[in-house]
Parts: C-alpha cells; structure tokens; sequence
C-alpha cells in the first residue's frame, strides 16, 4: 500500500499514551454544563482518567472547557466530530484529543496537519485503508457490536495488523473483556459508565462505583 504522508510518530504515540491508560472510555453526552465537573470528577476519581464528551449536546465545549480547568490530570477527548469546523472548536476548548463516529477525507487530511490527534471512527477494511494513506494507525471501531464486534477485529489482524482499535457501540461491563483480550485492542469506549437515570438523580456516587468497578476489572 502506499503511503502518501505519514504521521509523525510522535503522533501514534500521543494517541498511545492517551489510550494506553484508559482500559475504558466513558462516553459523555451533557445535557446540563453544571453536571460536567461533578460527574467528569467522579469517573476519575472511580479510575477512569481518559474520558469522551460527545457534541451530541448543546454544553459539550463548554463542559469540556470545564473540565479541563477543574481535571487538569484528565485526558479528555471531543467526540461526535463530524466536520473540521467542529474539529477546531474541539482544539479552541482545550481538547486533548479528538473522535469522529466515521471520516470523511476533508476530516482525515485537517487531522493530519491538527495539533491535537484524532481517533477516527471506521467500521470497515476500507476506511482503515483509506485512513492508513494519510498515516493513521490508530482507530475507533463504531459501532463495535453492530459492525462485527469481535469477529471483525480478529478478522483485520490479518490484513492490517498494525492497526489498533478503540471498539465503542455496544460495549459493556460483560462483553468488554472479550474485546480487551485481542491484540489490536487498546482500550473500550462506552456510555454504560454515564448512564442517564444516574446522571439526572446527580448520584455521582453511583457513577463513582461504576468507574471503580470498570477500572479495576479491566486494569491493564
Ligand atoms: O457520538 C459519537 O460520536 C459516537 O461515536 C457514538 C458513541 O461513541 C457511542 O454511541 C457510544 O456507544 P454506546 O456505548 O453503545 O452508547
């Protein structure tokens, strides 16, 4: 295959280090800016340090400006990035990183030249492939359980076994040990840590011991 532009490697290694210490990714959907730091504290606190706030909702840059400031030890990724315009709000706020539910090449070409690393979102060999062009090596597999779970990841080890994968969709407390147990595997990405009955009851303490539960079952 060839190789159009590489990535910096310093790049895969950002991307690995961020990672690399996220056995879990909880995935965040804000709906109220005031429950970012308490239920963003709670996660790391629980263990989870590396975190996604999805722009699925109005708050999610300005929850994520927050808490930024309140977690400076937090990693925290922008994710539901569709556009390179939301790709530059996502570096104007402070992001540590960035994930896209799917690329587009305009996305895979603004992350080249982007200071802070993107985890594209691919469900396919192909879009691997495409993305492999631009230098990509890292990638979210979404939706992990409806694009082949499992069986897919163990199927692209063969042809594109450089590659590793976030799996995000699907993803639970049950099915995350399978996905962690495979080579190409970093880390799991899912909402099940934030679920929404916790969040709007503010039991942080809940959200607490889902994270402690997460994180100790699934330490590297
Ligand atoms: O919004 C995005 O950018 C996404 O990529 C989707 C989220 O990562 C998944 O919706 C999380 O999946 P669940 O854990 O099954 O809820």
């Amino acid at each position: 295959m060839t190789i159009d532009k590489q990535l910096p490697s310093t790049r895969t290694t950002e991307l690995d280090s961020i990672c690399l210490k996220a056995e879990v990714i909880p995935v965040l959907a804000i709906q109220r800016v005031e429950d970012a730091v308490p239920l963003a504290s709670a996660l790391v606190e629980g263990g989870l340090s590396v975190l996604e706030v999805t722009l699925r909702t109005d708050c999610a840059l300005e929850a994520t400006r927050r808490i930024k400031a309140a977690l400076p030890q937090a990693s925290v990724g922008i994710g539901t990035v569709l556009t390179p315009a939301q790709y530059r709000q996502a570096e104007q706020v402070g992001a540590d990183f960035v994930v896209t539910p799917g690329t587009t090449e305009a996305l895979y070409r603004y992350g080249v030249e982007s200071p802070v690393p993107m985890l594209p979102g691919v469900a396919t060999v192909s879009e691997v492939m495409i993305g492999w062009q631009f230098g990509y090596r890292r990638f979210k597999l979404f939706p992990a359980e409806a694009s082949g779970g499992v069986k897919a990841l163990k199927a692209f080890a063969g042809p594109i076994g450089e590659a590793r994968f976030c799996p995000t969709g699907g993803i639970n407390l049950d099915n995350a040990a399978d996905y962690l147990a495979l080579p190409n595997v970093m880390c799991v990405g899912g909402s099940w840590l934030t679920p929404k009955s916790l969040v709007e009851a503010e039991d942080w303490n809940g959200i607490r011991q889902l994270a402690r539960e997460a994180a100790e079952r699934f330490h590297h």
